[in-house]
């Protein structure tokens, strides 16, 4: 089967990966994690009758006619009970409901938790939360709507979906990190109780990196902990944390290697991406949201990272919310739980391993080489619809339609009737109340940033040594050109002239400090805004 032109067929499995045909697969293989999985391959193989290729899975463009739908063997993914609203519609839920039977897709098994205690912790539930964005020339304009789920201790919480779809929205919502310019409608309650995030209780790993390029890995981590850790914790043990948490993020190696910058190479985007996440899990929170922390990350080292923070949510009890772009599937296999959005709207919450036969069920069979989240995003994207509405069929299709699709089945869904319980259950229960978390004292943030600063300045080239120079330069000129000028009533006016040239000098060379001023700015401001204002 072939794709109209060089227009890939996304939701198509079989002409997806034509390349799969010719191999046979054994009809059942053992996943990594050592759960039995049926091969979805092998069957795939048993439908190419129709058509010669397997279009007969090949939904929903296919027009091959197939058995009669079996009844649907799992109940949970139960598809919309509101009535399409168009042909094309129709046609994908008679559709998927064919599917349903014929793809014979296993769940896995959720991932077992190792933290018992049901008394500690966060537990986060958000009901219904809207979030709308005021702008004088486009009015306003909904981010997120209607989200209801939740997040518990010792589970992950993944956020996925295209880009722009609302998940860092999301993640500020929940942290209370929204800006001015938004309104927020929904309950967000934490641990039963509507309450602000204090210092110590969560930490937010924000999309950008904002650390001092000057100093090393190891001297960002450890002033951090001086400022973020209590007076009574021993330097020892401050220090001794540091580089226990930058060995859980693999910078071992990269400890004394400078951050870097414009100018100065330093560490890479990758390994800045794990000292920004040290810095926030310094304090161990047990809150923590992260802002795609796998962001030029390779593959192996997005595995590690992941695990170390799934470790952290595990075996600590902590809960951890994290948007993400591109996992892996062995980082997939990670996640508790999936949050999976489109232009702010749920596709899907729930179960992380139960997600493949949410999109089975309702049409959207995960091609058996395929990335499992790599496929949810292609067929939820409609950014690039222009490309790709053209169906096998000559048929037009547009993802807009799709992912009303799984809205609609999401919502009529069992599994999201489950997390309205769940998150009724959790809003009701109330758990303890978050203390704020003790922090250096004023005196020892002052002292430790006076240091931070006059180490930045010593270090920066064009700030102080550079600077030094031309004054050193200006020091000889002037004394030069103004040696021995005598008393006379000229030498007054000279004496006037060289006040006036120093004066001016000395005011232009001071615009050269703006750069690291504006650095300075940027990480007061980071801070700020992540609500530590007492860090510094
Ligand atoms: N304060 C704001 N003012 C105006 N528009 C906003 C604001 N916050 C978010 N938006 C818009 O809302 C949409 C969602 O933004 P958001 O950053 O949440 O997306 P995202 O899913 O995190 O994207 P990405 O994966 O590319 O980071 C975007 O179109 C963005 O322009």
């Amino acid at each position: 089967m072939a794709s109209p032109g060089n227009v890939p067929a996304r939701w198509i499995p079989i002409s997806a990966s034509p390349s799969r045909k010719p191999h046979e697969e054994p009809a059942k293989r053992v996943k990594d994690d050592g759960l039995e999985t049926e091969s979805t391959a092998s069957e795939e193989d048993n439908t190419t009758s129709c058509h010669g290729v397997g279009v007969g899975r090949s939904f929903p463009f296919s027009t091959c006619s197939s058995p009669p739908p079996p009844s649907l063997s799992n109940p949970i993914f139960s598809l919309p009970h509101t009535a399409p609203s168009d042909e094309s519609e129709v046609k994908m839920v008679q559709m998927s409901q064919q599917l349903a039977g014929e793809t014979g897709y296993v769940r896995r098994e959720p991932v077992r938790l190792d933290f018992q205690g049901e008394g500690d912790g966060v537990y986060l539930t958000w009901k219904d939360l809207c979030v709308t964005v005021s702008n004088a020339k486009t009015g306003t304009r909904a981010i997120l709507q209607d989200l209801t789920g939740y997040a518990q201790p010792g589970e992950v919480l993944a956020i996925m979906g295209p880009s722009g779809c609302g998940k860092s929205t999301l993640l500020d919502a929940l942290a209370g990190r929204l800006g001015s310019n938004t309104r927020q409608s929904g309950d967000i309650l934490v641990n039963g109780r509507r309450e602000a995030l204090a210092f110590g209780t969560s930490a937010y790993v924000t999309q950008d990196d904002t650390l001092m390029m000057t100093l090393t890995v190891k001297e960002v981590v450890y002033y951090s902990a001086q400022l973020q850790l209590p007076d009574s914790m021993p330097l020892s043990e401050k220090k001794e944390r540091t580089e226990m948490t930058l060995r859980e993020m693999g910078l071992q190696d990269a400890m004394n290697t400078r951050i870097g910058g414009w100018g100065h190479k330093g560490i890479s985007g990758g390994q800045k991406r794990r000292v920004s996440i040290c810095i926030e899990i310094l304090t161990r929170p047990k809150l923590l949201f992260l802002d795609e922390p796998t962001s030029g990350l390779d593959s192996a080292a997005s595995y590690h990272v992941m695990n170390r923070i799934v470790g952290l949510a595990r075996h600590h009890g902590r809960t951890v919310i994290a948007s993400i772009h591109q996992p892996s599937s062995e980082v997939f296999e990670l996640f508790h739980n999936l949050c999976l959005l489109s232009s702010g709207k749920t596709v899907y919450f729930g179960p992380a391993s139960e997600a493949t036969e949410f999109f089975a069920v309702n049409g959207f069979p995960c091609p058996s080489l395929r990335n499992p989240s790599d496929h949810y995003l292609r067929t939820i994207n409609k950014d690039f619809d222009t490309d790709i509405e053209q169906g096998l069929d000559g048929q037009k299709i547009a993802t807009e339609a799709v992912i009303n699709i799984l809205v609609q089945a999401y919502k009529s869904s069992h599994t999201s009737q489950q997390v309205n319980t769940r998150v009724a259950e959790l809003s009701k229960r109330e758990g303890e109340i978050l203390e704020k978390g003790s922090q250096a004292s004023f005196l020892t943030q002052s002292l430790v940033l006076t240091k931070r600063s006059f180490v930045n300045m010593y270090r920066d080239l064009g700030y102080y040594w550079l600077r030094l120079a031309i004054y050193i330069a200006l020091c000889l000129c002037v004394g030069t050109i103004f040696h021995d000028i005598g008393s006379s009533f000229g030498s007054i006016q000279a004496r006037g002239s060289m006040l006036m040239f120093v004066a001016a000098f000395l005011t232009f060379m001071a615009i050269g400090g703006f750069p690291s001023f504006v650095e300075d700015m940027k990480i007061s401001s980071w801070v700020l805004s992540q609500g530590l204002e007492s860090r510094g």
